[in-house]
C-alpha cells in the first residue's frame, strides 16, 4: 500500500474515533436547555466521564487550594497525624500514606490525603470537621471550594436528572443531608521506581457523582468502552465530572461508573509531588439504589439489585480499607 493512503487511513482513524474525553460548556445549557441535556447525555452514556467548563470556580481560588495543600504535606508526619479522626470511613481529616487500597488491588495506592465534609450539625452521621492550626489559609480556602463545588454539583445533577426524563429537582431532597468529601489528594514524589504500587491503581468512584479539580500534573487515566487506557489531557481550569457507582446503580449501568487509575511518571517527572482535589457527591443515608424504572428494558435487564446508599457505601468502604 503506499505510504499516502497508509497516512491518510491513519488521519482518518484519528478523526472517528475521537479519544478523549468529551468536553461541555455548562453555560450552553442557559443558552438551549435540550441541546445541552442531549449532548451532556450522550457523552456520559460513552465515557462516564466529560470536562466541565463555564462552571464559574475562580483560576485563584484553584491555586489558593492548591497552595494551602501543598503547605499542610510538607509539614512532618507527626504534626500532620494529629489530625488523623475517629469519623467512620475516616471521612474528615488526615489519612496517611499507604491506608487506601483499591478494590482487589494488591497493593496500596502511593497517596496520602485530607478530608473536609458536609457539616450539619441536625444530621448525626456528618461528622465535624478538623483544620490544622499551622496552615493559617487552609481553612478558609477549603471552606470556600467546598462551597463552590457543591453549587456545581447540584448544576450538574439537575441535567442528569433531565438527561434521565425525571424533574429537574430530582436529586434535591435525596443530597441535601448526604456525605459530600472534598479529598485533598498528595501523591508524594517516586524515590524507588521498582516498586509494584501505582499512585492510584485502577478503580470506581462509589459515590452519586465526583467532581475533580485535575492535578496539573499527568498521570491520570480513563478506561475508554473500546478497552484502551486515554491520558486526560484538559484545558487548565477545566472541572471533570464522572459519574460514580451510585449512579451507576440507579441508571441500571446506562451511565457507567467508568474505571479510571493514575500512573507514575517516568524519570525526573516521578521526583514531582503530584497534587489533585476530587469532590465526591452522595445521597442522603437512607436513599434507595434501585434502578429506575426507566432505565430497565428488555435490551438492558435489571442489572443490580436495591440497596440503599448507607449500605452500599459501607460494604465499599470496607473493601478498600477505610472501615475495619
Ligand atoms: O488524582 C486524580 O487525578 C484522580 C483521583 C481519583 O480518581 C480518586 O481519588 O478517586
Ligand atoms: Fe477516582
Amino acid at each position: 500500500m503506499p505510504v499516502y493512503v497508509i497516512l491518510w487511513l491513519l488521519n482518518c482513524t484519528r478523526f472517528t474515533h475521537m479519544n478523549q474525553i468529551p468536553t461541555l460548556d455548562i453555560t450552553d445549557f442557559e443558552r438551549d436547555p435540550d441541546t445541552f441535556t442531549q449532548a451532556f447525555k450522550a457523552a456520559y452514556t460513552e465515557w462516564g466521564f466529560a470536562g466541565i467548563t463555564g462552571h464559574n470556580i475562580e483560576p485563584e481560588q484553584i491555586r489558593a487550594a492548591f497552595d494551602a495543600a501543598a503547605d499542610f504535606f510538607a509539614l512532618p508526619v507527626d504534626i500532620k497525624s494529629k489530625y488523623e479522626t475517629d469519623a467512620a470511613g475516616r471521612a474528615r481529616g488526615y489519612v496517611p500514606f499507604g491506608t487506601e487500597k483499591a478494590k482487589d488491588a494488591q497493593h496500596a495506592d502511593l497517596k496520602e490525603f485530607y478530608h473536609v465534609g458536609r457539616e450539619n450539625p441536625a444530621a448525626a452521621h456528618l461528622a465535624d470537621n478538623v483544620w490544622p492550626s499551622e496552615i493559617p489559609t487552609f481553612r478558609a480556602s477549603f471552606e470556600s471550594l467546598f462551597a463552590s463545588l457543591d453549587t456545581l454539583a447540584h448544576r450538574v445533577l439537575s441535567v442528569f436528572a433531565l438527561s434521565l426524563d425525571l424533574p429537574h429537582d430530582y436529586f434535591e431532597s435525596r443530597v441535601d443531608q448526604g456525605e459530600a468529601l472534598l479529598r485533598i489528594l498528595h501523591y508524594p514524589p517516586i524515590t524507588d521506581t521498582e516498586i509494584p504500587n501505582l499512585r492510584a491503581a485502577a478503580h470506581e468512584d462509589i459515590n452519586l457523582l465526583t467532581l475533580l479539580v485535575g492535578s496539573e500534573q499527568d498521570g491520570l487515566e480513563v478506561l475508554s468502552r473500546r478497552g484502551d487506557w486515554v491520558p486526560i489531557s484538559m484545558i487548565k481550569g477545566t472541572i471533570i465530572c464522572n459519574v460514580g457507582d451510585m449512579l451507576q446503580r440507579l441508571t441500571n449501568g446506562m451511565l457507567p461508573s467508568t474505571t479510571h487509575r493514575v500512573v507514575n511518571p517516568q524519570g525526573d517527572k516521578a521526583r514531582a509531588s503530584r497534587y489533585s482535589i476530587p469532590f465526591f457527591m452522595h445521597p442522603n443515608p437512607d436513599t434507595s439504589l434501585a434502578c429506575l424504572p426507566q432505565c430497565v428494558n428488555a435490551e438492558n435487564p435489571l442489572r443490580y439489585p436495591p440497596t440503599t446508599a448507607s449500605e452500599y457505601l459501607n460494604e465499599r468502604l470496607k473493601q478498600i480499607g477505610l472501615i475495619k
